[in-house]
């Protein structure tokens, strides 16, 4: 099959409810919650705590989840991080998302009480289970530090051959000066992807291909510029849920020549581009571009386990492509409890792992691990 046709069998409209909605960053979304009060003594039940944005939660259908999980003696709690936390648990176990909350607390008030009774909550309960802990996810919400883990990939995995594109990270317009020199120094070439530094929020999947040194002005700081490696317009989407994984195929940005040339910067949204119904021209492949063979699922498997040691973490994604001219695997983005969209398996993978923490938390006197 020729690439343009199987990226046509890719590109599938989204099947999930919800699409973001302009007030997402509002942190009112937080709340809302109240009456979920009833004890774990009382009913006899684990108690699973999710604290989730109005959009995340209608986007992975917790109501559904929730029903699921009571036919299995878990009771889920949605809960209100503007309420206290104690009146509303005993929680065995927490499910979160509070990346924009981290990210808005660093200049918002409200976020940060929000942030701030989640904490204490935290810090009062050592049994109760954080999926994730809030320092590992912490990491990747700066993609300074998660390409710093995934630069690492290619020793701990070089039996795989699987990397990371160069990068360089861009503090401020003051480090623009000598991006030349610090380009060469690290190995990047042109077309250079940039990123924003913060890796999650709407405002973080805004980014541009850069094509020569003439485009380096459209940087805007902080940010990563990052080797634009082409890879024949599939993205292999990684899906980790505790010890499985499930792999899915999604539309990516077309093959670019490598080297200089004169074409302007061209910005983009990274959820235009790789999506299951995206369909844009940066997309779009030649019909006569020959198709790569799928990633060895060895391989796959030996990238993900590296990543939970590395990361310490249930709940999260990779997005993996593969080097048209040397069939490298190459990891690109680290993202936090994603949307798992086309994994069907989800719910029963998510029920799968609760369970298996609460029967460890049931089975050690002490566990701790909400650091
Ligand atoms: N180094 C690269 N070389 C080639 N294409 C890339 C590279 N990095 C990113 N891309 C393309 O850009 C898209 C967006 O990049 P990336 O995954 O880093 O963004 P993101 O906004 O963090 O995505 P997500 O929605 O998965 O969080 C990728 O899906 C891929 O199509
Ligand atoms: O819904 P969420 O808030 O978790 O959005 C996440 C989104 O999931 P979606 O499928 O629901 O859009 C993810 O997409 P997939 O990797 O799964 O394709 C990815 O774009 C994350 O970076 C987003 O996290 P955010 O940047 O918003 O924090
Ligand atoms: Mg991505
Ligand atoms: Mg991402």
């Amino acid at each position: 099959m020729g690439a343009a046709n199987r990226r046509a069998a890719i590109g599938k409209s989204r099947h999930v409810i919800g699409q973001m909605t302009p007030d997402f960053h509002k942190t009112v979304k937080w709340r809302l919650h109240a009456g979920h009060t009833a004890s774990h003594s009382m009913s006899g039940r684990s108690r699973v705590g999710f604290c989730l944005s109005a959009k995340k939660r209608k986007r992975m259908n917790l109501a559904a989840f929730s029903e699921m999980c009571a036919g299995h003696g878990v009771k889920v709690v949605e809960i209100d991080l503007g309420q206290p936390l104690a009146p509303q648990g005993p929680f065995d176990v927490i499910v979160h998302k509070l990346s924009d909350v981290i990210v808005e607390s660093e200049h918002d008030q409200q976020s940060k009480h929000l942030l701030a009774n989640f904490q204490s909550y935290v810090l009062a309960h050592p049994g109760t289970v954080l999926l994730d802990p809030l320092p590992a996810m912490t990491r990747l919400l700066d993609r300074f530090t998660s390409y710093q883990i995934m630069s690492k990939l290619h020793k701990s995995l070089r039996d795989w051959r699987i990397c990371s594109p160069p990068y360089l990270a861009i503090h401020s317009t003051g480090d623009l000066a000598s991006v030349q020199t610090a380009m060469e120094e690290q190995g990047l070439s042109f077309p250079l992807i940039c990123k924003t530094r913060v890796a999650h929020g709407s405002l973080s999947h805004e980014m541009c291909l850069i094509f020569s040194a003439g485009g380096l002005p459209d940087v805007r700081p902080p940010c990563v510029l990052q080797s634009f490696v082409s890879h024949g317009a599939v993205l292999h989407k990684v899906f980790v849920v505790g010890d499985r994984h499930f792999c899915v195929e999604r539309p990516s940005l077309k093959n670019f020549p490598s080297g200089p040339c004169d074409r302007k910067t061209i910005f983009f949204n990274s959820h235009e581009v790789s999506k299951p119904e995206s369909s844009s021209h940066l997309t779009a492949l030649d019909e006569q571009t020959p198709s790569l063979p799928p990633p060895s699922s060895e391989a796959m498997a030996a990238l993900v386990q590296e990543l939970r040691v590395q990361l310490g973490m249930a709940l999260f994604g990779v997005d993996v492509i593969i080097d048209i001219r040397t069939h490298t695997l190459t990891a690109i983005d680290i993202n936090i409890f994603p949307g798992y969209e086309g994994v069907p398996q989800f719910f029963p993978s998510l029920l799968d792992h609760i369970k298996k923490v609460l029967d460890q938390r049931s089975g050690a006197s002490g566990f701790q691990q909400n650091t």
